[in-house]
């Protein structure tokens, strides 16, 4: 379950260790982006993870499902829970210090998983490629060792940062990653 071919890293693949500038284990990442739906605290609506990493190379955040979440009457919306799973996967491999886009995204739906629950998150990768990067995620009900509701696997690409440049918004990119500069 979880993983197809695609999102399975081929042999030989490189085994991720923490980066050397890693944060110390335990440390809070932050938001990569203040208006980010997975992670910004300006987001209206967004699901405001607040993301740490125990080890420098995987990451745990906690999100509680609430009613602007919902699919069904009283239980989270399975597009909503991919995001999640998305934006700690994304922030995993945002610790090796290079930026990558989400290419493939499968997720498995375990449980039902109720408005009020608190879903305890984690995301680690298996294996480097080139430019490929292999992730999993598993996102478990009400503590870090509960039953697990949500898994999936992915695959990111490492981009450059002229992607967010050229694809995205600039100027908001620059005003907030100062080691990006429009037209240096
Ligand atoms: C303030 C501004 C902030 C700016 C951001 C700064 C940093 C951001 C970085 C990290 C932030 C930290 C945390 C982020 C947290 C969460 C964010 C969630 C992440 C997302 O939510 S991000 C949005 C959704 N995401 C996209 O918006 C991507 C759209 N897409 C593309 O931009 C292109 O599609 C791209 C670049 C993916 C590839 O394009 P390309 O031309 O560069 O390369 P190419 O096509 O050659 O693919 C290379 C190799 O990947 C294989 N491959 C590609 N796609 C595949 C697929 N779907 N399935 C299986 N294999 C696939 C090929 O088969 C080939 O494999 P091979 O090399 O073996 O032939």
């Amino acid at each position: 379950m979880t993983r197809s071919s695609l999102t399975t890293p081929p042999e030989g693949a490189d085994q991720p260790k923490a980066h050397l500038n890693a944060p110390p284990p335990g440390s809070a990442l932050g938001s990569h982006y203040s208006r980010c739906f997975g992670c910004g605290a300006d987001h209206p609506t967004g699901l405001h993870l607040a993301a740490r990493t125990p080890d420098g190379a995987t990451v745990e955040a906690e999100f509680t499902v609430g009613t602007a979440h919902q699919g069904a009457p009283g239980l989270a919306h399975g597009g909503v829970l991919a995001a999640a799973m998305d934006e700690v996967i994304g922030m995993s491999i945002w610790l090796f210090h290079k930026p990558y886009v989400t290419a493939r995204l499968e997720t498995d739906y375990l449980l039902p998983v109720p408005v009020g629950t608190t879903l305890h998150l984690r995301a680690w990768c298996t294996g480097v490629a080139g430019r490929k990067a292999y992730l999993e995620a598993e996102g478990r009900v009400g503590a870090p060792d509960g039953p697990v509701a949500v898994r999936a696997a992915a695959l990111f690409v490492e981009v450059n940062m002229e992607h967010f440049a050229q694809h995205g918004d600039a100027e908001a990119m620059a005003a907030e990653h100062h080691e990006y500069e429009v037209n240096p």
